[in-house]
């Protein structure tokens, strides 16, 4: 379904779990940055809300959208890992670098995520233009970063 049709900030209260216990990782592209801070603070956010606790939560920058797979890969590794969130926002060139990019970080961080049988949360933008991406990262269709944490939240009640 089209984010013009679901907001990205609503969800349903299943499977929301006490997560008071619980670490999570969260990895962000500095590209756009204006874009992915947005998303950052739409996750921890949303994180915060159903009880982690800040101590709990771990910030990891990396270069491009690019580099989350390893980034996510050196977190989901660590045994005080319970969740990754990997955020950022590939926003369509000219050529067909943007096709490749998304193409290896959704595979990566899939990838990531059944390596070390934890949530790896894709919580990444491919928009055709700057409002697409803005309009998502607390804009009038919501935050991805919202949706990305309780997606990590609700993937840790399996
Ligand atoms: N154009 C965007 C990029 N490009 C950079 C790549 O992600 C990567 O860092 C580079 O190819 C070196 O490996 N990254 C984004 O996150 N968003 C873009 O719009
Ligand atoms: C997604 C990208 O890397 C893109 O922004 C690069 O732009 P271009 O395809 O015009 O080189």
């Amino acid at each position: 379904m089209a984010s013009n049709l679901k907001n990205l900030s609503e969800y349903s209260s299943k499977n929301v779990i006490d997560i008071s216990n619980k670490t999570f990782a969260i990895v962000v592209s500095e590209w756009n940055e204006e874009v992915t801070e947005s998303l950052y603070n739409g996750a921890i956010e949303t994180l915060k809300h159903h009880g982690a606790k800040p101590e709990h939560i771990h910030r990891v920058d990396v270069p491009g959208s690019f580099e989350l797979s390893l980034g996510a890969q050196k977190l989901a590794q660590r045994d005080d890992v319970d969740a990754v969130i990997c955020l950022g926002c590939v926003i369509q060139g000219e050529t067909r670098h943007f096709d490749f990019i998304c193409d290896a970080v959704a595979h990566g961080i899939t990838n990531v995520s059944l390596k070390y049988d934890k949530p790896v949360i894709f919580g990444v933008l491919t928009p055709e233009n700057q409002k697409q991406a803005t309009d998502r990262a607390g804009g009038k269709h919501g935050n991805k970063g919202d949706e990305a944490a309780i997606t990590a939240i609700k993937m840790l009640a399996l």
